[in-house]
Parts: structure tokens; C-alpha cells; sequence
């Protein structure tokens, strides 16, 4: 095989995550990468993101040119993959993962201690305000969204050099105190200087799947053995594979969307044991669910059943209820 097309998204974060992956397919002999880049749902629709209704509205698009056979490879960010994997599509590789963290990017190098009372922070995540609240219930939490420079232009006093947000009004600029972030998506930006605190996962459990990717193929990808498909084996992370097919199982079990109040994060240890921590917010911050639970490891099925057992305690202790995601209130985002 001479080379490969591989699909992304729009984005500056995007785009850069998928030259990465290029760049190590075609090290690892698959030829060289034609990209794509392919406009979703996500990045047209203007609104809050729980108004999108739905998780996967990022990946929709870029799914369908895979099935239509125009791609061979979407380059996604694993955390924005619904967790049933749909008909036709597999997951070819989960590389190695970056920083899981949240960050905090604070006007004046303020952190999450010293923020003064009643500071404005902006995030568009249930998960992140709840936990933000959880932290400090004095803060305020202001529903935003946007590519990550047009978040990050909203800090006060924050100056990024060019402006490549212009899908965005200026009204907003610098007025908030802080934002909270994927440091991943920072780090892989170049932005990280930005950075006033890399949130310690004690106080602010991750999102299943943050700071890994998913590459994507059509199924029949498989049944070949050629340059494309070892170069893409070899891509893979099996401690990755593991831990984050732990943390989507508890979502899958708890929730199956990707925007309750719902942190998790698996941490592989030695010989095969992984520690899987879980917390579910209520929406204001003020009742928590903690639990962690840990275990040998060694394959997929494992994984799962990590994920489940923990879920099915939290959901045992009412997480449902507390994240609003229970029956009599439907699916929050
Ligand atoms: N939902 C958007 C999104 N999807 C992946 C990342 C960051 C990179 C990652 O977590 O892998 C981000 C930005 C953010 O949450 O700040």
C-alpha cells in the first residue's frame, strides 16, 4: 500500500492530534497520509453543547466517510466517542495517553485555592462545574463552549497571539476569572503556558477517555494483513486500551452519555492491577459519590467487568438519583 487518507475534524486541536498519528502510521511503514478534514455537526451548531442532545455529534460526520469508504483512518478524541461502538467501525488502536488532567487557566497565575470569593469560571461540562462546586461552592459557574482558543480568550488579561476563533463574538472576550480545560488539549496545542493549575484528580476526576484518542477503521480494515493495518496495530497501547476501556464501561453502565456529572479515571499499576476511581456529582456540587475499586487486569473483559462492578456500586448508592440521570428525570447532559 502506497499510503492511506486519514480523516479529522476542523479544528486546531484536532488536526494537530491527527498529524501526530499520521506522522507515527507512516513511521511505522503504512506510506504517506492524505488528510481530510471533514465539517460535523459539532463545530457548525452554535449553543450550549447540552443543547446538541445526543452524545457523538463531533464524530458523526467523520464516522460516516469511514462507512462511505472516502477515509481510511478518523483520528477522534476518545473521550467524545459514544461508548456503544457502532456497526461497522472499529476501534484500530488506542495510543498511549497523555496528561488525563483538568486544568485551570486563571487570570493573575490564580489556582483553584486562591481564586477570590465569587470568581466567574467557565466550562461547558456538567462534570467539571459539579466538581468545581463540590470544591468551592462560592464560585460561579457560567455555561461555555467553543474550540479551546476561544475559550481560553475568554480569561481576562490572557493574550493569545492570533485570533483563530472567529466563529466566535468578541462581546465575551476576558470576561471571565478562569476556564477549566483538558490539559491534554493544551499540551498538544502548544498552549501550555496558559496553565495556572494542573487540577490534582483527588479534587477533579477526569472524564472517561480524557487525553487519549481513538483510531477508527472500517471493520473489514482487519481481515487484511498489509503495511496499513500492523503499521496501525503497532499504534496501540494495551495499558491505554485497558484503563480507558474500564472508565467507559462505568459510563456505559451508570449513564451511556458523555455529559453527566460523572468522572472517572483507571490507573494502571503493577503485574496487571488497575485501580479504577469514580465519582458522581449532583449538578450543584453538593452531594458527591466517590468509590474506587481495583483489580487484575489483563484483558478487554476484565476491563469491563471493573467498570461494572464499580458502577453497579455507585448506582447502588443512589448515583442515578444524584446525578439526575435517574428514570424519573431523564438523561442530563
Ligand atoms: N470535548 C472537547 C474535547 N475533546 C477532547 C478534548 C481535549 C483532549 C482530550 O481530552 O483528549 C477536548 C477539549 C477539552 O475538553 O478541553
Amino acid at each position: 500500500m502506497s499510503g492511506f487518507r486519514i480523516g479529522t475534524r476542523g479544528s486546531a486541536l484536532a488536526t494537530t492530534q491527527t498529524g501526530h498519528v499520521a506522522e507515527a502510521l507512516r513511521r511505522a511503514g503504512a506510506g504517506e497520509a492524505q488528510t481530510i478534514i471533514v465539517k460535523t455537526e459539532g463545530d457548525v451548531v452554535t449553543g450550549s453543547l447540552a443543547s446538541l442532545g445526543g452524545t457523538g455529534v463531533f464524530a458523526a460526520a467523520l464516522r460516516q466517510r469511514v462507512l462511505d469508504g472516502e477515509v481510511d483512518v478518523a483520528v477522534h478524541s476518545l473521550k467524545d466517542l459514544p461508548v456503544l461502538q457502532p456497526e461497522g467501525l472499529s476501534i484500530a488502536a488506542i495510543p498511549a495517553r497523555v496528561d488525563v488532567r483538568d486544568v485551570l487557566v486563571a487570570r493573575d497565575g490564580l489556582t483553584l485555592d486562591t481564586l477570590p470569593t465569587g470568581s466567574v469560571v467557565g466550562t461547558g461540562s456538567p462534570r467539571r462545574a459539579a466538581q468545581l462546586l463540590a470544591a468551592r461552592p462560592d464560585l460561579k459557574v457560567k455555561d461555555i463552549r467553543g474550540n479551546v482558543p476561544t475559550r481560553l480568550r475568554r480569561v481576562k488579561g490572557l493574550e493569545l497571539e492570533h485570533d483563530d476563533s472567529a466563529s466566535v463574538g468578541r462581546e465575551h472576550a476576558g470576561d471571565l476569572d478562569a476556564v477549566v480545560l483538558a490539559g491534554a488539549g493544551l499540551d498538544r496545542l502548544g498552549l501550555e503556558r496558559f496553565i495556572t493549575e494542573r487540577i490534582d484528580p483527588m479534587v477533579m476526576l477526569p472524564a472517561p477517555g480524557q487525553g487519549a484518542l481513538a483510531v477508527e477503521v472500517a471493520t473489514g480494515t482487519f481481515a487484511r494483513d498489509d503495511e496499513f493495518t500492523r503499521a496501525l496495530a503497532s499504534l496501540d497501547d494495551d495499558a491505554t486500551r485497558l484503563a480507558v476501556t474500564a472508565e467507559r464501561a462505568l459510563l456505559n453502565r451508570l449513564e451511556g452519555g458523555c455529559a453527566a456529572p460523572l468522572g472517572a479515571l483507571g490507573l494502571p499499576g503493577r503485574a496487571g492491577f488497575l485501580r479504577l476511581d469514580a465519582v458522581a456529582v449532583s449538578p450543584d456540587g453538593s452531594r458527591m459519590l466517590r468509590r474506587s475499586l481495583g483489580g487484575e487486569v489483563l484483558f478487554e473483559a476484565d476491563a469491563v467487568a471493573l467498570g461494572h462492578a464499580l458502577a453497579d456500586e455507585l448506582l447502588g448508592l443512589g448515583a442515578a438519583g444524584l446525578m439526575g440521570t435517574g428514570p424519573a428525570e431523564g438523561g442530563a447532559k
